[in-house]
């Protein structure tokens, strides 16, 4: 199986690579994603069995200020790539956000569940959906929320970062979701790529985030704790933390689907945290 990935330096990106060294890893260098005729060619060039997109615009207040480059980015190039696979007969797994959905009431959302995105960021990401449902190939849209890792920009580094220079943080507790790894997202999307080798009729949208459900107060009182930092958490809500993008209260995700079709279990964050926390050299 020879499989091509987008992406090579993102958090999800990093975890594919060290599970799966002998795929191909596509930098901005080989494909810009403003550029979807160069994702279209890469794919053509390189004939793999299968192709995972882990490349897109994150920053989610950046994103206020440039929605045409992350509608590119985050819309247009996951169509290419979707339509070339599809043409192909090749499977094509995407990865998009709790972000969505409006975020209203505290019902997980699940995969049928009507959307409404509430920033630039989650717009963009639907519009890739869309364009990926609309080539109609074997395709999988992972949806998945508060991706954290060693690597990159995430909560947790945040959250250490910051915690060692404060004795105190305010964090919105009324923001609602499941911290998700990125290596296990890494995992379920080589899973799904097999699995949708065998099987095309699985496509489709699932979801994947970490259990159980939490909010970022909780979340940073956790990673303190297991960090061993020393830094207390104030609870505030969101209207208390103004930024640029308006972010769901409610981001639950239902996974059920996920597990029901391909046997992918939600994965524990705790554990994942305390893995990351190893990794980072900051585990007490
Ligand atoms: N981070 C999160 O909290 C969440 C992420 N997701 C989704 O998960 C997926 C993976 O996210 P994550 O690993 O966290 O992302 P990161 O922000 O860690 O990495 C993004 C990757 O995309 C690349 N990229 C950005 N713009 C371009 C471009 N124009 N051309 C080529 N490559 C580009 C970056 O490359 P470079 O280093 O060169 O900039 C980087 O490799 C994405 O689809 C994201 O939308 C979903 C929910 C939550
Ligand atoms: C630093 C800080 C953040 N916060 C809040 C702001 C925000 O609501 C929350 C998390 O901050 P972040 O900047 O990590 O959030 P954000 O970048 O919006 O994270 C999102 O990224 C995109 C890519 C996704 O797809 C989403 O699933 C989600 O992970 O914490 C505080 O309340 N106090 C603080 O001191
Ligand atoms: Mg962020």
């Amino acid at each position: 199986m020879t499989l091509l990935v987008f992406g090579r330096t993102g958090q999800v990106a990093l975890e594919l690579q060290a599970r799966s060294p002998d795929a191909i890893f596509l930098g901005r260098e080989q494909a810009d994603l403003t550029d979807p005729d160069a994702c279209a060619a890469m794919i053509h060039k390189y004939a793999p069995s299968a192709v995972i997109n882990a490349a897109a615009y994150t920053a989610v207040d950046r994103a206020e200020e440039d929605e045409a480059t992350t509608l590119a980015v985050n819309g247009i190039a996951p169509g290419a790539m979707a339509q070339v696979c599809a043409e192909l007969g090749v499977p094509f797994v995407h990865i998009s956000t709790d972000y969505v959905f409006a975020g209203d009431g505290d019902t997980p959302w699940t995969p049928n569940d009507a959307v409404s995105p509430p920033n630039a960021y989650g717009r963009t990401k639907l519009a890739g959906e869309d364009r990926v449902r609309a080539a109609g190939g074997a395709y999988a849209i992972l949806r998945t929320s508060w991706v954290v890792s060693a690597h990159g920009n995430n909560f947790v580094k945040t959250m250490l970062r910051l915690g060692a220079e404060r004795d105190k943080l305010t964090i919105v507790a009324d923001q609602i979701g499941g911290p998700t790894p990125a290596g296990a997202i890494a995992e379920a999307c080589l899973s799904i790529a097999d699995q949708l080798c065998a099987q095309p009729d699985r496509a489709g949208t699932y979801h994947f985030s970490g259990a159980p459900d939490t909010s970022w107060a909780d979340f940073a009182r956790e990673i303190f704790a297991q960090s061993g930092t020393e830094c207390e958490v104030e609870d505030i809500p969101t209207t208390a933390f103004p930024t640029p993008a308006t972010r769901p209260l409610n981001s639950r995700l239902d996974c059920t689907t996920t597990q029901q079709v391909f046997g992918i279990a939600r994965p524990k964050w705790r554990d994942g945290l305390s893995a990351i926390l190893t990794q980072l050299g900051a585990r007490t």
